[in-house]
């Protein structure tokens, strides 16, 4: 079917209870929740995103023509023989694209499989760290996974609800915005007042990687 996919490289993933770790990042183009244009981004439903996900011409972006092939650079991404190998799909929306062949291709090439999604669709259970980042104003249908990941403060998220959902850990990220301090501020008060969720800081921002 073929994969539209904006930029791979590699870095460490920067958020979450996996931050730290070697990763390859693939991120696929096209999100439902917002086209990626600004002047689009007022009357989106999500309207914070600090992602370029549009079109093919990053790193490593093109059109892939099969899953073989994405999962080859995927690969080559990481280099040698090295063990443990880990990939992030995300995006833009990787669960517009993310499909049984590519899940496959990336696991025969030995891959642990981590995706980045909003939710808004189900995600197939042989990924095997499935993150999940809610956004006030769609209908959340992946309610399961590894980690919960909200953006905070989000107007119109109901955080005490999200925590009660069958996920295995809970982090709370500050939106980064102009508020940026203010928001960590309010993710701390959080933490404090209810100690299911932890903070999850944009490490790879303040590192300078990418
Ligand atoms: C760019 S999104 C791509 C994956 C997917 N569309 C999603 O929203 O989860 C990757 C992660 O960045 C988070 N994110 C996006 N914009 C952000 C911002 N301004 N501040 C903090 N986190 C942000 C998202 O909530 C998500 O957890
Ligand atoms: N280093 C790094 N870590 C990340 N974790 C989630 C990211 C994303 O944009 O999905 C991301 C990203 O873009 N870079
Ligand atoms: S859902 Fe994810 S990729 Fe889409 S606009 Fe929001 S943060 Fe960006
Ligand atoms: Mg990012």
């Amino acid at each position: 079917m073929g994969y539209a996919v904006k930029e791979i490289f590699l870095t460490l993933q920067g958020e979450g209870v996996q931050s730290g770790r070697r990763a390859v990042f693939c991120r696929f183009a096209g999100c439902n929740l917002w086209t990626g244009r600004e002047q689009d981004r007022a009357n989106a439903i999500c309207k914070f995103c600090d992602t370029d996900f549009v079109g093919t011409d990053g790193t490593l972006g093109g059109k892939y023509a099969d899953a073989a092939a994405l999962a080859d650079i995927i690969a080559a991404c990481w280099g040698d023989d090295r063990g443990d190998r880990y990939v992030v799909l995300t995006g833009g929306e990787p669960m517009l694209q993310v499909d049984d062949e590519l899940i496959a291709a990336l696991h025969d090439r030995g891959f642990a499989i981590a995706i980045e999604s909003n939710g808004t669709m189900a995600v197939p259970r042989s990924i095997d760290w499935i993150c999940i980042s809610p956004k006030a104003g769609s209908a959340l249908v992946q309610t399961s996974g590894d980690e919960l990941k909200l953006v905070w403060p989000q107007p119109g998220s109901d955080v005490d609800a999200l925590a009660t959902l069958d996920f295995a850990n809970f982090l709370i990220q500050p939106l980064d915005d102009a508020e940026a301090a203010a928001n960590v501020e309010a993710c701390i008060a959080l933490v404090m007042r209810d100690p299911r969720w932890r903070l999850s800081l944009q490490t790879h921002k303040s590192l300078g990687l990418r």
